[in-house]
């Protein structure tokens, strides 16, 4: 099942940038889906297209089964969305909000209660029920930002960078909640994120770059492209030993600061060859299999916290 399929999906702004070029792009019903990319590569303007907020140029998508331009009000009661800016009302209270939310969408007495109850539950926020939101922190914000895109139990929930700004405990608990909501109501999760080690969580990732998608697999499948172990190495004279090594096994061979660095095949076989060859003391090595930054690296030239460069 497909929970989001897009189809040649294309915005042009003002006539000559085309912020998404032509996505095509399935994402499983069910998946914690990341969606991933450099500053600028086009992922809001996708996800304003999927939400139904911005019109496209060419092509089109279906969102849990309705499409993008013939239905976008199906579209919109299939969806829960959470944009980076909050847009909660300061000054209500997280209940208040929920409740204000919850109208909108046509749900009032019993029912909103129960569901605003068990959701704040949830998103372990009920003692602070009460409080107006100016007083909650960034994570408590973002956890009632989720709580209220779940109101209305849509099929599909959409987030712009959801724990951009978070602490690491904020950050577990969102991911668990995610995870949770996932397994118990079928919900897919369609995501961006500048986290990598984050996005090592996703079922799948799709990365785009200058409007277009550049790769889309599991996040091993996208390491296993790299392929080869990252062999990190301080030496007594790491020259020298660059040296040595270039000569005798004919490695690429980089003398970084601070320390000598080369991609192998298989890094924890070779290392006890290399200290065992070179001609000069080995003071520490290190092997790290390739990470999902070095695939980012490896599709886009860039590494995922670098500012946007000049447009191609
Ligand atoms: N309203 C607009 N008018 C003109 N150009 C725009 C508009 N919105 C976005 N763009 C341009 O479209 C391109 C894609 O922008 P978009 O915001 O979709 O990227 P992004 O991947 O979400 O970036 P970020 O990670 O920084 O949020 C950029 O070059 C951006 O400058």
């Amino acid at each position: 099942m497909t929970a989001i399929a897009v189809r040649n999906l294309a915005k042009w702004y003002s006539g000559s940038i085309a912020a998404v070029a032509d996505l095509t792009l399935d994402v499983p019903t069910g998946s914690i889906f990341g969606f991933l990319g450099p500053n600028g590569a086009g992922k809001t303007t996708t996800i304003s297209m999927l939400a139904t907020l911005l019109r496209p140029t060419a092509g089109t998508a279906e969102v849990a089964g309705f499409d993008i331009r013939r239905h976008p009000d199906d579209v919109r009661r299939s969806i829960g969305i959470v944009f980076q800016e909050s847009t909660l009302d300061p000054d209500l209270s997280a209940e208040e909000n929920l409740r204000f939310y919850a109208s909108l969408f046509g749900i009032g007495g019993r029912a909103a209660r129960g569901t605003i109850a068990d959701l704040l539950t949830l998103m372990d926020l009920s003692d602070r029920r009460k409080s107006p939101i100016r007083t909650f922190s960034g994570g408590m914000r973002r956890r009632l930002e989720i709580a209220r895109a779940l109101l209305h139990a849509p099929k599909v929930l959409i987030l712009d960078e959801p724990t951009t700004g978070l602490d690491p405990q904020t950050r577990i608990l969102i991911w668990d909640q995610l995870r949770r909501f996932r397994a118990e109501y079928d919900l897919t999760v369609f995501m961006t994120t500048h986290h990598l080690e984050e996005a090592e969580h996703c079922d799948r990732i799709a990365i785009m770059d200058h409007g277009d998608l550049v790769t889309e697999g599991t996040p091993a499948e996208l390491k296993a492209v790299v392929g080869d172990d990252l062999v990190e190495m301080r030496t007594e004279n790491d020259e020298a030993a660059a040296a040595s090594i270039r000569k005798q096994f004919d490695l690429d061979v980089v003398v970084g600061d601070p320390n000598l660095r080369m991609r192998v095949r298989d890094g924890a076989a070779l290392v006890p060859q290399l200290c065992a060859a070179i001609p000069v003391p080995v003071m520490s090595v290190t092997v790290r299999p390739p990470s999902l930054d070095d695939a980012f690296l490896h599709y886009t030239g860039r590494t995922i916290r670098e500012e946007e460069g000049p447009r191609k």
